[in-house]
């Protein structure tokens, strides 16, 4: 059982009181994991009959399963290096989903790493609209990153930004935020033991500090109409109850909208709040006593729209591209691809990416990812990168090398080993995994010379 900080048990205690004992009891149950489909990949009735392990559907989020760890180990999997699920607990995906993303919208994921609402974002735009997926950590802005790109995400402009600067650049753009934001992590208490070191009321109050901060900056990107979701995964109520009472008093603007409750996800509580606000029920608390998931807390809210609308001033990307500086690419999407699929193309140095639509102007900001990274432009020949292969589907590709979960054979792939060719084509190939794409290899002789990134593969 997890050692508990004694103040914390003190202090829920107090809250909780006779519902204390169940409470605690949890902490002694085995935690529960989770994993959650990618659509852009596959759908629903696919996935229940191809999963490799038994799966039990998570009742209040769409495409979420729950999985038992003791026994299995869907990460060493070749259909997650094919960004086919993400690992994710149960509770996290709730939240993402009350963003209810659309194709075609603005969204920002303001605290993003590693990734699991951004790629449940980014999924539900199936890739139409924008994406800003921002960590303010350099080496978790990288994760996030390589997150989007297993997942297949074309859409997302990976920043590795303050909330302040971003918000300098972003003025009421956004149509909707999630702020999942740093927390004392209580509620990861059960899944991760190590996170009660760091523990203690002072811990607490920064964060709640922070909170603020960083919800201040969002409300100033935030268009009119515009929906914030704000999240933790942490039961105190200064950092949750007490954090959105601020908020609304500080942005009257800002109304509470409801969130719909079942399979044990409850209401928040009014009398944690400072003036006992009655709407705070609003939110919704996921206790691991009442559901089967860890701790979170998640409102959503509304920016009303005021008598002078405000408009953002962030302008839009011009990309300016020569046709003859891609005639690298071209020549490959003709041998690679069934047909051209890719639009608003832009050169950075020699890399080259497709942006999504109307993608704002991004200068001055720190960027990891700018929508889909295809490939570099090499000295009379073009490179695809892993990002461009990891967005496709079999049926839009002329070459390609099939591997299949039957043999293990696949795991030399992954280790970077050669292939045997297919003896059918030259040159690049889409190398896959049960029709999932995998990665590059490039066909030489009947060998494929494989391209599966250094930093992704497996070293025994
Ligand atoms: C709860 S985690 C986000 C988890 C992520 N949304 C997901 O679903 O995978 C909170 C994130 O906030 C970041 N963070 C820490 N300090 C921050 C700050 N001052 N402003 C914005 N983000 C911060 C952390 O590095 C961390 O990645």
């Amino acid at each position: 059982m997890t050692q508990l900080p004694l103040e914390f048990i003190e202090k829920m205690k107090h809250l909780l009181a006779e519902e204390a004992d169940a409470f605690f009891d949890a902490f002694s149950e085995a935690r529960v994991a989770g994993l959650r489909i990618n659509p852009l990949k596959i759908k629903t009735e696919q996935w229940e009959n191809i999963s490799p392990f038994p799966l039990e559907k998570i009742p209040f989020v769409a495409n979420g399963y729950y999985y038992n760890y003791t026994n299995t180990e869907p990460g060493k999997h070749p259909y997650h290096a094919a960004g086919v699920y993400y690992i994710q607990e149960p509770s996290a995906m709730f939240v993402a989903s009350l963003l209810d993303a659309k194709p075609g919208e603005k969204i920002l994921d303001l605290c993003a790493a590693p990734g699991g609402k951004s790629t449940q974002i980014g999924a539900a735009m199936e890739n139409k609209g924008i994406l800003i997926s921002n960590e303010i950590h350099p080496k978790r802005a990288k994760v996030l990153s390589e997150n989007i790109e297993r997942f297949g995400i074309s859409n997302a402009i990976v920043t590795n930004e303050t909330p302040q600067r971003l918000a300098q650049h972003f003025n009421h753009y956004f149509d909707k935020i999630l702020v999942d934001a740093p927390c004392s992590g209580e509620g990861m208490f059960r899944k991760d033991p190590e996170a009660t070191k760091y523990w203690n009321e002072d811990h607490v109050l920064t964060c709640q500090r922070l909170q603020k901060e960083v919800l201040q900056e969002a409300y100033s990107m935030l268009k009119e109409n515009g929906i914030l979701v704000y999240s933790t995964c942490t039961f105190s109520p200064e950092e949750n109850e007490q954090i959105v009472e601020w908020f609304l008093t500080e942005y009257p603007d800002m109304e509470l909208l409801p969130i719909e409750k079942s399979a044990g996800i409850e209401d928040a509580i009014p009398e944690w709040t400072k003036s006992n606000i009655t709407d705070i029920k609003k939110c919704a608390r996921l206790w691991p006593h009442k559901m089967k998931g860890e701790g979170h807390f998640a409102a959503k809210l509304r920016k009303r729209s005021s008598l002078e609308p405000k408009k953002t001033k962030t302008k839009e990307m011009i990309i300016n591209i020569r046709q003859n500086e891609l005639k690298e690419f071209i020549a490959f999407q003709q041998t690679i691809l069934q047909n051209p699929l890719f639009s608003n193309l832009a050169l950075f140095g020699n890399v080259l990416h497709s942006l999504p639509d109307h993608c704002p102007d991004l200068k001055g900001l720190k960027i990891l990812r700018a929508g889909l990274h295809l490939g570099e432009m090499k000295k009379n020949r073009f490179e695809p990168n892993h990002a461009f292969a990891l967005s496709l589907h079999l049926n839009e590709v002329k070459q390609f090398l099939q591997l299949t979960t039957d043999k293990q054979y696949w795991l030399r792939y992954l280790k970077g080993e050669t292939l045997k060719g297919t003896e059918k084509y030259k040159g690049w190939v889409l190398v896959t995994i049960d029709d999932f794409p995998l990665g590059w290899g490039k066909e030489v002789d009947a060998i494929v010379k494989n391209f599966y990134p250094k930093g992704l593969r497996i070293l025994m």
